[in-house]
């Protein structure tokens, strides 16, 4: 297949007025979220995927802006064609909470006062960005996420949202992340706040209408960006390369290449970040901590989705064994849980650029469809005391043609179609009892679809009821809806 760009997109933007509560019980007057949306939504709603950005991306994860020559910052697996297919999916990212990219930060000017809000911003959390994320799903229309992924701080996120709102979320990919913040991590942003709190431009969060903390905010920035590469890539990308020279200068100025990159990296962020934004996201990072009492057991025990974990084997920011506690923990509570290592020498920021091994596994990972990806939640049911005309009439009212029979404790009994139904007039039967169908073959969320629809054919059947652990009817596939969805994703 060929692979493509989902081409000129646009930033939306959408304000929820009502005020918001944080996590740290501070209350934001209102939010502004500004996102970008790729590919169609089904009629189901069931393709949504949600994209989370690391700690300076935005809601530009693909596509070109107008005029612009750089794409979004996940090209490379979103599109047509691609891991996150905008051909069979839906997919949307939106800039976080505390950013400076459209969403309401401390750039922001705060409606209470008139004024940009600086350090009056309340401090946030990843919490709190899934929070607003949410709001936004919300407003989309959308009650179930085929999938939520991020990559490090994206990853995070990903991980929030499978454990604040398990119902939503069928499955979360984790990149380069972890479940905690660890006391490496916590010591480098600290560094990064440092170099932005002690440039005097900063002038305690209130410099917008005057000097900018350039030299503080480029600073961090180097600081952050050796921590993204690895030991070997810089090896590889500068060796111990001079800058235009063949001779050491014995001074001050920029002698090797790696500098003049760093430098490099630094101005060009000063150019795209607000120095606030910066410390309020590294702060939400630090915060991550999704361990109870020390341990992830607790933190997932009600995660629903399926999980893939991926590390990078060069990453020492967020080293492999980070990935390896959240899929233990994981695989202790007999979750779906994948893991996989990348092996890359980029170092944390390989998920952005190993195309080939990210497109692999995300796409394997996607189309691996299960029965509750497919399965109509809302299933009208009955009592096997009902009347065949009261039968006969929810069918009609519901405009379906099974209905599950379920016993006062809500456990499956049976099933009665529309062909029975009509069987009954034909046959002058009066009662449900003689119609209905007492052993019914069901489906369970988790099983693969193409199990269940083997099922169904080697059965000649047109719907599968699909129960849980208690036999409780918790959905339905039927053979009218697989095939509309089927069309779709070819
Ligand atoms: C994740 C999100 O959610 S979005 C945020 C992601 N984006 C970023 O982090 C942006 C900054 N980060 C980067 O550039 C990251 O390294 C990546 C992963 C995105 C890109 O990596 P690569 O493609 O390997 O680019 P590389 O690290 O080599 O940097 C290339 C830049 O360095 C410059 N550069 C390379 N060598 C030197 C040098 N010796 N001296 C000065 N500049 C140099 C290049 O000219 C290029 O500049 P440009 O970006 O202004 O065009
Ligand atoms: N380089 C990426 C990843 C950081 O985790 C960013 O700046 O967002």
């Amino acid at each position: 297949m060929i692979r493509g760009s989902v081409g000129t997109v646009h930033t939306q933007v959408h304000t929820f007025s009502s005020p918001l509560m944080l996590e740290s019980g501070a209350v934001l007057p209102s939010v502004t979220v500004a996102y970008e949306t790729y590919g169609s939504l089904n009629p189901e709603r069931s393709n949504a995927i949600l994209i989370c950005h690391a700690l300076t991306g935005d809601a530009h994860a693909a596509g070109y802006h107008e005029g612009d020559e750089k794409p979004g910052w996940w090209e490379m697996v979103i599109g047509p064609g691609k891991a996150f297919d905008t051909d069979r999916f839906c997919i949307i990212c939106s800039n976080v909470l505390g950013g400076c990219k459209g969403t309401t930060g401390p750039s922001s000017v705060n409606p209470e006062t008139g004024k940009v809000y600086g350090v009056s911003f309340p401090v946030i959390t990843i919490a709190d960005m899934v929070m607003v994320q949410k709001k936004l799903i919300d407003h989309l229309g959308i009650t179930n996420l085929f999938a939520v992924a991020g990559g490090s701080m994206g990853g995070m996120q990903a991980l929030q949202w499978s454990v604040s709102y398990p119902d939503m979320v069928s499955r979360v990919v984790v990149i380069a992340s972890t479940a905690y913040s660890t006391p490496q991590q916590i010591a480098f942003n600290e560094v990064g706040r440092c170099a932005i709190r002690s440039d005097p431009s900063w002038n305690n969060g209130q410099y917008y209408d005057q000097e900018y903390p350039a030299s503080g905010l480029a600073l961090a920035r180097m600081i952050g960006h050796i921590t993204y590469l690895s030991d070997e890539s810089m090896h590889q990308k500068f060796g111990r390369d001079l800058l235009g020279k063949s001779v050491y200068s014995y001074d001050f100025t920029t002698d090797f290449q790696v500098e003049s990159y760093l430098h490099h990296q630094g101005d060009r962020f000063v150019e795209r970040f607000d120095a606030n934004s910066y410390l309020y996201l590294t702060k939400a990072v630090d915060y991550f901590d999704l361990t109870v009492n020390g341990s992830l057991i607790d933190a997932f025990k009600d995660m629903k989705a399926k999980c893939m974990v991926i590390a990078v084997s060069s990453d020492w920011l967020y080293p492999s064994y980070l990935s390896r506690e959240i899929v233990s923990a994981l695989a202790q509570l007999d979750k779906t849980v994948e893991y996989c290592e990348i092996r890359s020498n980029y170092g944390h920021d390989a998920f952005l650029l190993e195309s080939g091994q990210m497109n692999y596994l995300l796409g394997r990972f996607l189309s691996h469809l299960t029965v509750s990806d497919l399965m109509i939640r809302s299933v009208p049911t009955v009592r096997e005391t009902v009347t065949i005309k009261g039968a006969a009439a929810l069918m009609i009212a519901e405009a379906v043609n099974h209905l599950p029979i379920v016993s006062s404790d809500g456990r499956l009994v049976g099933i009665v179609t529309s062909w029975d139904i009509s069987r009954s007039v034909a046959q002058d039967v009066k009662t449900l009892e003689d119609i209905m169908t007492r052993t019914v073959l069901t489906a369970t969320p988790g099983e693969h679809i193409s199990k269940a629809v083997n099922r169904m054919q080697k059965n000649r059947i047109s719907a599968l009821p699909v129960v849980d652990e208690e036999n409780r009817v918790v959905g339905i596939i039927t053979a009218e809806r697989l095939s509309r969805l089927v069309v779709r994703c070819e």
